[in-house]
């Protein structure tokens, strides 16, 4: 297992790896002409945050943005290099625009949608089209649900859950191994998982095929340790006793020496307190740094 999910790991620094494309005029306004399902419900399950798109309420709490440039859309099927015999899985399908699109390039195509009304649209869609035998729709969190199998992914992902879905898409049990993963990512997200200035939000993520000789669960706490607080540097966190204090835990078991313990210690010029813990960066931090 340990084996299958280190080959999904992705070298994010290495430039040959990500490709940064377009970032203009991704998001726009859309005008599907659905009727108005469900408000009061949504509105109350997902906060007030709605916004009237079209004629179907959008909410910014799960990320509902909806992409409506064909341009970008035959973009970012071209960068995903789709073959007819892949079956694509694509998580926030939204009311269908992209999926129309990856249905005419693959065999078929895994849709993992929270939204219920969403669902229903693009199942409607898909009929209209002739491509609901081709279409899996799963109906629910694609942070909890188990993915059918697939071996390409193309996604305008929810922001919201950007991290911890790449997380599960790399190191995730039960995730299948798969060609590459063609995200739209929030700009700020992009930039921070490639660790430099991007002018793009589309990365195209490679499996790696050399696999780093790490335990996955030392590297994971290694890293959450190190990156707990957002904008701290490396040293900054590393004059913390607290910080060298967790650390010296984690090393125990293979081996550290007290001298080399003691030589931590003398770092720690002021020794702040408690931290608040981002997973977040954690999780970024530990993804990109292979
Ligand atoms: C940025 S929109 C993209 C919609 C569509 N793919 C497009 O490009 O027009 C994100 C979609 O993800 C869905 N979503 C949000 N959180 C989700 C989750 N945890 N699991 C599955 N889908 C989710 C939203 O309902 C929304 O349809």
């Amino acid at each position: 297992m340990l084996h299958r999910r280190k080959t999904l790991l992705d070298n994010l620094h290495n430039p040959n790896f990500c490709q940064h494309f377009f970032y203009r005029c991704l998001r726009t306004k859309s005008s599907h002409g659905y009727g108005d399902l469900c408000r009061k419900n949504k509105a109350e399950k997902y906060g007030d945050d709605e916004e009237e798109e079209g004629q179907i309420r959008l909410f910014k709490s799960i990320g509902q943005h909806l992409l409506t440039n064909p341009r970008v859309l035959d973009s970012i099927v071209r960068t995903s290099n789709i073959k007819p015999d892949d079956t694509v899985l694509e998580i926030g399908p939204g009311t269908g625009n992209l999926t129309l699109k990856l249905l005419e390039a693959a065999k078929s195509v895994v849709a993992v949608e929270i939204d219920n009304r969403m669902a229903e649209i693009l199942r409607k869609r898909a009929a209209e089209r002739g491509f609901e035998d081709r279409l899996n729709i799963v109906n629910g969190d694609a942070l909890k649900t188990v993915f059918p199998k697939f071996n390409l992914v193309v996604a305008n992902i929810p922001y919201g859950i950007s991290s911890p879905l790449l997380a599960k898409l790399v190191y995730g049990a039960n995730v299948s191994p798969f060609r590459s993963a063609t995200l739209l990512l929030q700009k700020e997200f992009a930039r921070r998982l490639l660790a430099k200035p991007v002018d793009s939000s589309v990365v195209k993520i490679y499996p790696k095929t050399e696999i780093p000789n790490v335990d996955l669960d030392e590297w994971w706490a290694f890293t959450r340790t190190c990156f707990s607080k957002k904008n701290k540097t490396l040293g900054a966190a590393f004059k913390q006793k607290r910080k060298l204090m967790e650390l010296m835990e984690l090393y125990k078991p293979v081996g550290l020496s007290e001298d080399s313990n003691l030589k931590w210690r003398e770092y720690d010029s002021n020794g702040d307190g408690d931290e608040e813990c981002d997973s977040d960066d954690g999780a970024l931090i530990m993804a990109s740094a292979f």
